[in-house]
């Protein structure tokens, strides 16, 4: 794994002793100052909190709002920055952290930080590319990407694109059954391991932005995936997608809208799911502990960055109890709002195992593609690895709650 496409460590620096270790994330600072004295700039900014004000100047508006809007008043979007605002890092001096390790392994996937790019669907709408410029930027790393049952390509195609890379995939469970199978059956045969079932979107929430553009992004681009691609969801249409996109949308939505889901029937995704199954969407400790009950393997504490419930509480703010309830019966991983190396030190520091990036890789995707995408990563990984050690850690199994006061 290590450091694909970085610098070989820059000669003399704390970096290249890590380079032996293979993750050397902070050599990505030192490459853009060197690359800076050559006349060559970063493709785009280094502040990933600055991504959606330059997203907003490169793309039209339907494909804009698509990945920033929230849903309804924006209140829950907004309470997960919110969230991490109210907690700062309290830095420690000369503990040696000069060297660090960010490696680490999540239900047996080795990963070289703890950080995994977020299942966000029909990722053509903003880039022509992409699902497989997602993939070889994150294959390039080593990070893993979870690929959404939505996606604009299928999952073979994405499954290459990945190469040697991890290969986690998304479920929308479809309320039927075989459809369900089938998918399954694809994802695993096409190489990927662990499932991660979103349980929080089994409708599309009021987002007003969407709706004022009438924008759906199901017909944006899913013409060739999973399901639409798939033997036993076209069984049941007339006519193909190719032919009539509009019956097969309608065919789709109340599919993945449906009623027929409760804890009971997890043993079904059990049977027919052949490695660790997490449960994405969980905010309450009583629904991880039941997560942990019926035999799933992970969690991910995650509001879906705020587009589902408007009102909803960050999901940062429940983070320390559903660690603290679930102990570590289950692996706890987190999304929603984390867009800097502190904001992934925060979710560790609360008991995050790893986090789900979201909205920043889309919006490195909208401004250049593959590169757009490995810049985001290698920028989020070198600002973790450098916060990281500046406030005195060496891995990110060191931090606790203690490394943090509430602003
Ligand atoms: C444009 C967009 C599309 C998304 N599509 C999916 C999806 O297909 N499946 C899923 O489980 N979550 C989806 N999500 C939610 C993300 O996986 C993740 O929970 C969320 O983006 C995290 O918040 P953040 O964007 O603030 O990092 C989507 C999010 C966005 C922004
Ligand atoms: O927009 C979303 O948040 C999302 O989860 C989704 C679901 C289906 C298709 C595209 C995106």
């Amino acid at each position: 794994m290590g450091e694909s496409g970085g610098p070989a460590g820059i000669p003399g620096t704390a970096q290249e002793a890590q380079g032996a270790q293979g993750a050397n994330f902070g050599a990505y600072q030192s490459e853009i100052y060197l690359n800076g004295l050559g006349g060559q700039l970063p493709p785009f900014t280094t502040d990933l909190t600055a991504l959606e004000a330059s997203a907003r100047e490169r793309l039209e508006d339907g494909p804009f709002w698509y990945v920033a809007g929230a849903a309804g008043s924006g209140a829950t979007d907004r309470a997960n920055r919110e969230a991490f605002d109210r907690r700062r890092i309290v830095p420690r001096m000369l503990r040696d952290a000069t060297v660090r390790d960010l490696r680490t392994t999540v239900l047996g996937t080795e990963m070289p930080a703890p950080v995994l790019l977020a299942p966000i669907g029909v990722q053509s709408i903003v880039h022509p590319d992409g699902e497989l410029a997602t993939a070889r930027a994150a294959s390039a790393l080593g990070v893993p990407m979870i690929l959404s049952t939505a996606s604009s390509h299928t999952v073979e195609e994405v499954a290459r694109a990945s190469g040697d890379g991890p290969r986690w995939y998304q479920l929308y469970w479809p309320n039927e059954d075989d459809v369900c199978v089938s998918i399954l059956r694809r994802a695993g045969a096409a190489g990927f391991t662990t499932l991660v079932v979103t349980l929080d979107t089994w409708t599309l929430a009021w987002r007003p932005h969407d709706l004022d553009l009438s924008y759906l992004p199901f017909i944006r681009g899913v013409g060739t995936a999973i399901p639409f691609s798939d033997p036993a969801f076209r069984a049941g249409l007339d006519k193909s997608p190719e032919e009539d996109l509009i019956s097969a949308v309608l065919r789709w939505v109340p599919m993945f809208t449906g009623t027929d889901r409760s804890w009971d029937r997890l043993p079904f995704l059990r049977d027919h799911w052949d490695g660790p199954i997490v449960l994405k969407g969980v905010q309450h400790p009583d629904d991880a502990r039941r997560a942990a009950d019926a035999g799933m393997d992970g969690i991910v504490v995650s509001n879906h960055g705020g587009r589902q419930v408007d009102g909803a509480v960050a999901s940062l703010d429940m983070l320390p109890e559903i660690a603290e309830a679930v102990g570590d019966r289950i692996e706890v991983l987190f999304d929603s709002g984390v867009r800097t190396g502190a904001d992934v030190v925060k979710a560790l520091a609360l008991g995050a195992r790893a986090v789900l990036v979201g909205r920043p890789f889309a919006y490195g995707l909208a401004h250049g593609g593959e590169e757009g995408v490995r810049h985001v990563l290698r920028s989020l990984l070198a600002d973790l690895d450098l916060t990281l050690g500046l406030s005195g850690h060496r891995t990110p199994s060191e931090l606790s709650p203690e490394a943090l006061r509430h602003a």
